[in-house]
């Protein structure tokens, strides 16, 4: 049936409707938001240049590695960004030139985590609300981005890294794995080969390398990082935010289902997280020694030990 004009329009009315509720900023700003800023620990939020929300994880002496609360603190300053109207790009960055992020901290963690959520680090809810912010998102990488580090970076909408950026996924060596976007999503970025590969191998990877394989947007110098990223920002500020936001959720449609394997993943990865096997990864990390998986390779039908 075809549509009628009052139809049509109400459909429209709606439309603009519900774009302009993604548009509502987080918070309106003043004393509250000044407040909840200064409460963080973990992260800075500024909003450098103008337009342009940075948020960096400060933890440069643990290598940028999340706990429970960084993790937090990552979700409420992505929310603040993401729905404050003056804010139309967002850096998403570490401290330090040594690291972006290397996932999850070792020291925080003998089993579960030591936040909240499925694992003890909702992870999988930040890497939701990355791809959920409707703007785009630039990792700026400088040092490693490896582990968690390197899936945050992956569901980032760009990835700007400088020459001295590694890349790379380290969970078979110390008994984890990010079964969701870490993996299924990467495999579309990179293509299924490469991404078994860089799970299965747990080998590192020049910014070049990860240029090429389309892992990474660009490579420049370190010293000009933060003039790269500004100059993708001040583009990027001129394109129309609702042409960008219909475009990332388009982006996003054809990989949504990931979300569900995230969900689903994460459920057997917490059962993972308390068995020995799993923990001999993480003790191996801590106690600086090579980890020993050998006694756990089962064929199909044994018992096992
Ligand atoms: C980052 C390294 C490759 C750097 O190697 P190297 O240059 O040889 O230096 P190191 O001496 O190893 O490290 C220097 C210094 O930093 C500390 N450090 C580094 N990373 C961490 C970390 N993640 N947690 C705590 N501390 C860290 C290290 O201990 C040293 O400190 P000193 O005081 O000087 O001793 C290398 O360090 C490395 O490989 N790190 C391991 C990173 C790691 O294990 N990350 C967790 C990965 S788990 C994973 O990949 C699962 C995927 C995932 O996304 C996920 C999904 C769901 C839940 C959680 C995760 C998650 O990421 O955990």
């Amino acid at each position: 049936m075809p549509q009628g004009r009052e139809e049509r329009s109400n459909e429209n009315e709606s439309f603009r409707a519900s774009l302009r509720v993604l548009g509502e900023p987080y918070e309106a700003g003043g004393a509250a938001t000044e407040k909840a800023m200064s409460q963080y620990e973990d992260i800075l939020y500024e909003v450098r240049p103008e337009g342009v929300a940075r948020i960096t994880i400060n933890r440069p002496d643990r290598y940028n590695a999340f706990r429970g609360q960084t993790v937090d603190e990552l979700i409420d300053a992505f929310q603040r960004a993401g729905w404050d109207r003056s804010i139309g790009v967002i850096v998403l960055t570490g401290a330090g030139e040594k690291a972006f992020c290397t996932g999850g901290d070792q020291t925080a963690h003998d089993g579960q985590y030591d936040g909240r959520g499925t694992i003890g680090l909702p992870v999988e809810e930040l890497q939701g609300l990355i791809r959920d912010v409707p703007k785009p998102v630039i990792a700026r990488v400088d040092g490693f981005a490896i582990g968690g580090g390197n899936v945050l970076a992956t569901v980032c909408d760009l990835t700007i890294a400088s020459d001295r950026a590694q890349f790379g996924q380290v969970g078979p060596k110390v008994g984890s794995v990010d079964p969701g976007f870490g993996t299924a999503y990467l495999a579309r970025v990179v293509g299924e080969k490469k991404a078994r590969e860089i799970w299965y191998m747990c080998r590192r990877y020049t910014a070049e390398e990860a240029r090429q394989m389309g892992l990474v947007n660009t490579v420049v110098p370190h010293a000009e990082l933060d003039a790269e990223v500004d100059r993708w920002c001040a583009e990027l500020l001129e394109r129309s935010p609702t042409a960008l936001s219909l475009a990332k959720r388009s982006f996003n449609a054809d990989t949504e289902s990931i979300r569900g394997i995230a969900s689903l993943g994460m459920q057997a990865l917490s059962l993972y997280y308390d068995t020995d096997e799993s923990k001999e990864g993480g003790i191996a990390f801590r106690e600086k020694r090579k980890p020993n998986f050998r006694r756990y390779i089962k064929s199909s039908g044994s018992k096992g030990e």
